[in-house]
């Protein structure tokens, strides 16, 4: 198609060799669960392309706040406290509004609140690891939690997962679910990590990295992290369930 005249969407087409590869030996469970045939397109049936419409009415005063929202009455989870903020874009950089975030996340000792978690950190009875909110008519988006920590996991010998925050973005259908995960700037077992390192292009990588934002930290309370989400086009953020073939 190299030199069919461009349309107006040509210019916002996926890069498909920027999305890493279903099957990638190094990160033990793709293999298992990479498709061994080629794929095939199955258009969406009715319930997968209408509703759930989302509003502010579902949304809970704490909910876009994860040092509170399980936390007892006076009392607050442990950790490095941070805000979270960035915009939700499409392939055009065009704000998303009214969009469904989901977030989940380990605690700062790198324990999540799961019973198959069996980390030997401890659980901290005032987090619960679980936020939601709406994006803006600007696209964007802030929650309040505690930074993460990193923690072990059984792919390899010694291999270690980066502190990350696992975050979906809802749209107007149960089939257009998007699920990423958030880095933190500086974090050293960010190029170790063997489901990063699934991902070829360092600038995806960038692109999965919060940036320390000193002009948003709330003085004596929290330091801020900018993250944008790009919904597709040839830059599209990595989303851990639209592989290269879908
Ligand atoms: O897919 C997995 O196996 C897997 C393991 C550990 C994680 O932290 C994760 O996000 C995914």
């Amino acid at each position: 198609m190299k030199n069919s005249k461009p349309t107006a969407t040509s210019y916002f087409t996926r890069d498909r060799a920027w999305h890493p590869k279903a099957y990638a030996p190094g990160y033990k469970s793709s293999v298992l669960r990479a498709p061994t045939r080629p794929l095939i397109a199955i258009g969406n049936s009715l319930s997968e392309t209408t509703g759930p419409a989302f509003g502010d009415d579902i949304i809970g005063p704490l909910d876009n706040d994860l040092t509170l929202n399980f936390a007892r009455p006076g009392e607050s989870a442990i950790g490095e406290r941070i805000l979270v903020h960035g915009r939700v874009l499409d392939e055009r950089g065009q704000p998303v509004p009214k969009v469904l975030l989901e977030f989940w996340q380990a605690n700062a000792g790198g324990r999540y609140r799961h019973k198959k978690d069996g980390y030997l950190a401890p659980l901290d009875p005032n987090f619960g690891g679980c936020g939601r909110t709406l994006t803006g008519d600007d696209g964007s988006y802030a929650f309040r939690t505690i930074r993460p920590g990193p923690y072990p996991w059984p792919n390899g010998p010694n291999d270690w997962r980066p502190a990350h925050i696992h975050i979906s973005v809802f749209g107007q259908a149960f089939a257009q679910r998007l699920i990423t995960q958030m880095y933190f700037e500086g974090d050293p077992l960010i190029p170790i990590c063997p489901i990063v390192r699934t991902i070829a292009d360092p600038a995806a990588i960038e692109q999965l990295t919060a940036r320390l934002d000193m002009n948003s930290s709330a003085p004596m309370d929290a330091l801020a992290y900018r993250f944008d989400i790009i919904l597709r086009g040839s830059r599209s953020t990595l989303f851990e369930n639209r592989p290269e073939g879908n």
